[in-house]
């Protein structure tokens, strides 16, 4: 088969985005996994599928698959903001903001007249069996009004991660020094860690001052990408549960700047950021 596809990017977050409106597309693994091979393929950190909607309160479906593993999963703040820019640069649609199912969520996006997109990235969950997480015997350090900080083995470090879900399962940890954290090797362990049973993306939180923080994100069956939007909310959110942040914080990635506003309670959480063509192609899969 011979695939046509466009290559993106948010914030150094890397997708291939297929069209899969007109022609119903199904990918295997093998096949998705050789999108997003760097050396084998075109190399994504995920890849987006771009399907109408199923129903008529939504503009567009948007699917989405990590490419290292080929796996379908919930979320994908960087890729969203890709997809809209994606939509109307092809003139799929040029309505603004835009409404799109994922596979567990809807989304609104609205693209900015200087060039970014926000995304209505709905209220965070806390409830630990909707992350999921097993907090099966372990008792949590409370800060802020009582937010839980849950301890982690991680044999030979222990450590305390504030756990939530964007859709997707996050653990956030509080670093010095978000440079030196050891990313390479406690991520994956987070990342794998039995509590979480569908893995989890693992963020590393340095905080600068109230309103900006710096933050590395070792995505599940992605390994460290250079921004992770869902994990730029995880984190924000985490913080400003623990009373470390205000309602609207830049976010500092290795690969660009998020803007993240949430107003705490049930208030959806707001994220904007950049979004970019890079180049498109065709792959013979
Ligand atoms: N890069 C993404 C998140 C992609 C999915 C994640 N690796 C997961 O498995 O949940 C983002 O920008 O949010």
């Amino acid at each position: 088969m011979r695939l046509r596809f466009t290559k993106m990017q948010g914030a150094g977050n890397d997708f291939v985005v297929i069209d899969a409106t007109t022609t119903p597309l199904s990918l295997s693994v093998a096949q998705l996994q050789r999108l997003g091979d760097r050396r084998f393929g075109v190399g994504a950190d995920q890849i987006l599928v771009v399907e109408r909607a199923s129903s008529a309160d939504a503009d567009f479906r948007y699917r989405i698959f990590n490419g290292a593993s080929g796996e379908e999963v919930e979320h994908c703040g960087n890729g969203a903001r890709c997809f809209v820019r994606f939509v109307h640069e092809k003139g799929l649609s040029d309505r603004n903001p835009l409404r799109v199912e994922t596979v567990n969520n809807r989304l609104v996006l609205q693209a900015q007249a200087d060039g970014r997109v926000t995304v209505d990235m709905n209220a965070p969950i806390f409830e630990l069996d909707r992350v999921p997480f097993d907090a099966s015997d372990l008792t949590p350090r409370r800060v802020g009004a009582g937010f839980p900080l849950w301890p982690l083995d991680l044999g030979d470090a222990r450590v305390e991660v504030a756990v939530l879900s964007m859709g997707n399962p996050h653990a956030v940890l509080l670093v010095d020094d978000v440079d030196q954290a050891p990313v390479a090797q406690w991520g994956p362990r987070i990342e794998q860690h039995p509590r979480f049973p569908r893995k989890v993306n693992a963020g590393f939180l340095q905080i600068i001052d109230r309103g900006h923080v710096k933050l590395r994100v070792y995505e599940r069956d992605a390994g460290e990408t250079l921004a992770c939007g869902t994990g730029a909310c995880a984190a924000v959110v985490a913080g400003i549960r623990q009373g470390l942040l205000d309602p609207a914080v830049e976010v500092d990635t290795r690969g660009g700047r998020l803007r993240i506003e949430w107003a705490g309670g049930d208030a959806h959480v707001f994220m904007t950021g950049p979004a970019q063509t890079v180049f498109e192609g065709e792959i013979e899969l």
